[in-house]
């Protein structure tokens, strides 16, 4: 197929936004495509866009992201651009995008998968079990928080966000004794100076599609459509495959504690979620097993026997 290439002249925009992590995520992306068609970066326009979340007012007050907004908090105005044509295809961090795209967007395209594990950070531990009774973690995400309480109800957890070097700011000053980050992050910002050590998924089981860049365009565009072929990761399409479609039947808010992780393994797909009460005083697990054929159906399958086995009243903390 012969695809109308961008150029300096016509360069292709590049939407993302504006932090260190979603830069890089987005230079990653352009630089796979410049590879792939033997382009110079002269040939790309990155659009940095800012969105309701990156609203620095919001965050300096220490807000619960989930009270601002759910989880198009970080996307909104990007998607806005992409409809009206102000760029061509956005840069997302899959962890944060909905399980289903606004009319006349697509989202199947997904770079090779970084690292999928969450990090314990700490000046000198290495990990929870470390800590000493009441000690103080910091985390925003509800995920995390609630698997570290159902494995450590001693501890405290408070509210905690802001960039990497904000949060071990706060560590220094003393603000808690952790904290909580994902490798996939680190990695891609080259922060190996960070004390983090990577914890086993056995021991905390990631959000879904964690360390997964995707790349959404218009559904009519073709030329983008080709152009992203060449960079596509069909692997981390068959994992995350299944693990949206488990959060998708679960019906997955920012207020819902979930996490879900699939790994190709031998003959398939070994899928693998949990459900957690707030609080973390119930965690409720499971696993599948099947053939990359039949990744959704696997997600669906697991998420239906974790909402029985939760039962009526699991999820009365809703609103
Ligand atoms: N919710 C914020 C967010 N979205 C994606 C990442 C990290 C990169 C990734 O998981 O792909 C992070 C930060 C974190 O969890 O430490």
């Amino acid at each position: 197929m012969k695809i109308d290439l961008p150029s300096p002249a016509a360069p292709l925009r590049i939407g993302t936004r504006g932090s260190p992590l979603a830069l890089a995520q987005a230079h990653e992306t352009r630089d796979r495509l410049a590879a792939a068609f033997d382009l110079p970066q002269a040939a790309f326009e990155i659009v940095v866009i800012k969105t309701t979340g990156d609203d620095a007012a919001l965050i300096a007050r220490d807000t619960a992201l989930k009270t601002l907004g759910g989880k198009g908090l970080f996307t909104k105005e990007i998607e806005e651009q992409l409809i009206a044509g102000g760029i061509d295809i956005a840069v997302h961090s899959m962890k944060d995008m909905p399980v289903a795209q606004p009319e006349g967007l697509l989202l199947d395209c997904y770079l090779p998968r970084e690292d999928v594990r969450d990090a314990f950070v700490s000046p000198g531990l290495r990990g929870w079990a470390d800590l000493p009774q009441g000690a103080v973690a910091g985390t925003s995400s509800l995920r995390r928080r609630a698997q570290l309480l159902n494995r450590r109800p001693d501890l405290r957890v408070v509210e905690f966000r802001g960039n990497v070097q904000t949060r071990l700011k706060k560590l220094g000053d003393g603000v808690a004794d952790c904290t909580f980050l994902a490798m996939a992050g680190l990695n891609r910002l080259g922060r190996s100076d960070v004390p983090a050590t990577p914890i086993a998924t056995e021991d905390m089981l990631p959000a879904v599609a964690q360390g997964a860049i995707g790349i959404e365009r218009r559904a009519e565009d073709s030329r983008v459509a080709g152009m992203l072929a060449a960079i596509h990761d069909a692997p981390t399409a068959a994992r995350l495959g299944a693990e949206r479609a488990f959060l998708a039947t679960l019906d997955g808010s920012c207020e819902t504690p979930i996490a879900g992780l699939a790994d190709l393994v031998e003959g398939g797909l070994r899928l693998r979620g949990e459900i957690l009460r707030p609080d973390g005083s119930e965690a409720i697990a499971g696993e599948r097993s099947g053939p990359v054929a039949d990744g959704a159906a696997l997600g669906e399958a697991l998420a239906r026997e974790l909402l029985e086995r939760a039962g009526r009243g699991f999820f009365d903390w809703r609103s």
